[in-house]
Order: C-alpha cells, then structure tokens, then sequence
C-alpha cells in the first residue's frame, strides 16, 4: 500500500513542478491522489490529473459532500423530500447516488468478465469470489452491497484525507517556524541530498514533531466535525436527559477539539502540546477525529498512513509559502466535511 501512495506522490509531485511558476491553488489539489489510492486498491484502476473522468469524479464527491452537510434541511425535517426535493437536496443527493451506483455495476460487470479466481487484482475481484460461496446471500455478499460498499468508500475516503492535508498545509503556511522544524526532523531522518530517501510508514517512529503537527492539524481543523450521522436504537439516558429511540444522533467533534478546559488554548496552532518532556510523541485521546466506538472510522489506519506519507513526501521536497497579497484565514465552507476557504501558495523545490 505505502508503494502506491509513493508512486502517487510522483504524479502529484511532477503536476506541482510543472505548475509553480506561478501561485498553487490548494484546495482540491490532493484529490485525484487520493482518489487514485483507494481506485488502486478498489478496482485496481488510476486517472490521470489531467483526464477529464477524474475532475468529473472529483467534482461529483465534492458536490455531493457539500449537499450533506450539517446545514442541509433535510436533518431537522427529513420529510422536506416530500414537499420540497430539490430545494432540499433531496433530488441532488439522489442523482449522486444513482450516479455512482451505475459507475460502480458497470465496473463489477467489468471485473466479472475478467476475473481470475486464482489472482484477485483488488478489492472487487475479493469480493466477487466470495459471493460465489453457498452462503453468500446470507452474509451480504451481494450485488447491491458490493456497488454500496465502494460508493462508501470513495464518499467517506477522498475528500476527509485530501481536505486533512489541504489544512495541514494551511496551517504551514501560517506557521513557518512549525514547517521548518517539520522539514528539519524529515531531513534528520530521512538523509539530505544524494543521501536522501523516501519515508516509509514506520519512520513515524523516529519523527515525533512530525506526528505531533499531524495530530494538531486533525485537532485544529476537525474535517468531519459533526462524524456522521446516527440513530439512537433505544431510549437512551445522556448527562440527564433521555435520548429517545430513533432520533438523529451527530456528535460535535469540534466541540471535544476546542473545549478551553482542556486545552487552555484551543485556537493556537501548537504541536508542541502533544510532545512530552523528553522528546517523544503523545497521543492524546481527545483528539478523536475518526469518531468514537463501534462505529468509528472504517478507514483510520488507511487514512494515518496515507496522511503521514504524503505529507512527509509534501515538505521533503518542497518548501510552501504564502502567494503575495494573500490573506490566509482559518475561516471555512460549510459542508459535510469542513474545507478551508481557497487560497494560493508559492512552492520552492528543496535542495
Ligand atoms: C483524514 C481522513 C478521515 C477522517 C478525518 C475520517 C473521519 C471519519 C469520522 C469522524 C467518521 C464517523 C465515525 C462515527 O460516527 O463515529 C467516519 C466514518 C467512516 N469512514 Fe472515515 N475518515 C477519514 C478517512 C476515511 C477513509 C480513507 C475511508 C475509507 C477508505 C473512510 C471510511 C469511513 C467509513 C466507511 C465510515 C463509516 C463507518 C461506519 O459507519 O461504521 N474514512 N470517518
């Protein structure tokens, strides 16, 4: 998997060369990498950054995360796609789904036509054999499940760990001292000049600042800050009140990642409050931005490893700062996952 990340990272690298004589628009730049990781692993396919299909998939997920998100009406009154389908979403949402439905029979078609049972290329060809076992059905190993489960995977898997690193290089970029010393750990580990070599994952072990801006970032920026949404299956008590059976449940990540009581400083970007006395890395468990329980994240240890690769590969070969005349803020756009408002870096390739 961590090879696939790094001969990502090479396409994207290559584009952002071709592209820095002038200021780089952030946002939406991580995108088709990370749609091409889990298109890699899923159905063993990539795009091209220039192809047509990708800016339409990409496109496709962004406009769909922005119609869910927390300010959607359909929340507080899911019967408005009765009265109302298409001023509430309800008409788009469902045009997404139908969408990705049929790309995604339309690939299982393709994989069927090709499967070799003895050399299954990805994740469709796995499950496509397993459906051919007796009790199949009756463990969901179904048509329907398979195209549900890859349209999961896209919706809740591109734009969580492009948007994480968009912020993280938002955060950077307002932060040069935390870049240089981010840079500076990289070099120590990772050698300089002709001595230089890629990352790999288990080199967190030895990049403890590095892992420390990571997990601020996730505090700082929350990208999924109501997690998803879920249905209470009981009445259930809660901090002295009943939440009763079958109401909609959403969990305020941002609140637990910007509570002032723990944090005494919650809207300061400071790495350092995850770096003990000695030096090395502490995780905290308030910093939850894969959720909590058994419903938290499917994809956390995919999305840690792809977080730190990049990123690590991002600062190891360039250096990111703020284009002229522009006004970095943390303000962001309200959708499903919490995006940063647009803006344009400069990027210098390092020594
Ligand atoms: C930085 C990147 C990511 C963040 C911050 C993130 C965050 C979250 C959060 C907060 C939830 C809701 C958990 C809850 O309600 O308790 C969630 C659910 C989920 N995530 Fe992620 N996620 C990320 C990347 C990914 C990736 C790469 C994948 C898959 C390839 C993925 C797949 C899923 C799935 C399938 C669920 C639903 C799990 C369930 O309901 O059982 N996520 N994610």
């Amino acid at each position: 998997m961590e090879t696939i990340v790094l001969e990502e990272f090479e396409q994207l690298a290559k584009e952002m060369e071709r592209d820095m004589h002038s200021p780089m628009k952030v946002n939406q730049r991580f995108n088709v990498t990370v749609l091409n990781v889990l298109w890699r692993l899923v159905a063993n396919k990539r795009l091209d950054h220039g192809d047509p299909e990708a800016q339409k998939r990409v496109t496709e997920v962004n406009d769909f995360v922005t119609v869910v998100g927390p300010s959607n009406p359909l929340i507080v009154a899911p019967s408005l796609r009765f009265i109302a389908p298409e001023w509430s979403g309800f008409s788009a949402l469902k045009r997404h789904r139908d969408s990705s439905l049929a790309m995604f029979q339309g690939l299982m078609q393709e994989h069927r036509q090709t499967l070799d049972r003895a050399a299954p290329r990805d994740f469709i060809d796995r499950f496509l054999i397993e459906m051919e076992s007796p009790d199949a059905a009756a463990r969901s190993f179904t048509d329907e499940s398979l195209s549900i489960i890859c349209m999961d995977l896209f919706l809740a898997g591109m734009e969580t760990t492009s948007t994480s690193l968009t912020w993280a290089l938002l955060l950077l970029v307002m932060h040069p001292d935390v870049q240089t010393r981010v840079q500076q750990e990289i070099d120590a580990v990772l050698g300089v000049g002709a001595d230089r070599r890629l990352p790999s994952y288990s080199d967190r072990a030895n990049m403890p600042y590095t892992e420390a801006t990571l997990q601020e970032v996730s505090r700082r920026a929350t990208v999924l800050p109501r997690a998803v949404g879920h249905a209470a299956l009981v009445d259930a008590p809660l901090g002295g009140y009943t939440v009763a059976k079958g109401s909609l449940v959403l969990m305020h990540l941002d609140a637990v990642h910007m509570d002032p009581s723990y944090w005494g400083d919650p809207d300061n970007f400071r790495p350092e409050r995850f770096i003990n006395a000695d030096g090395t890395f502490r995780r905290d468990e308030r910093v939850i931005p894969f959720g909590v329980g058994k419903r938290f994240c499917l994809g956390e240890t995919l999305a840690r490893m792809e977080m730190f690769m990049l990123f690590t590969c991002l600062l190891q070969r360039f250096r990111f700062s703020a284009a002229p005349g522009q006004k970095l803020s943390l303000e962001s756009r309200v959708a499903a996952v919490q995006q940063p408002m647009e803006f344009l870096v400069n990027i210098e390739v390092r020594g």
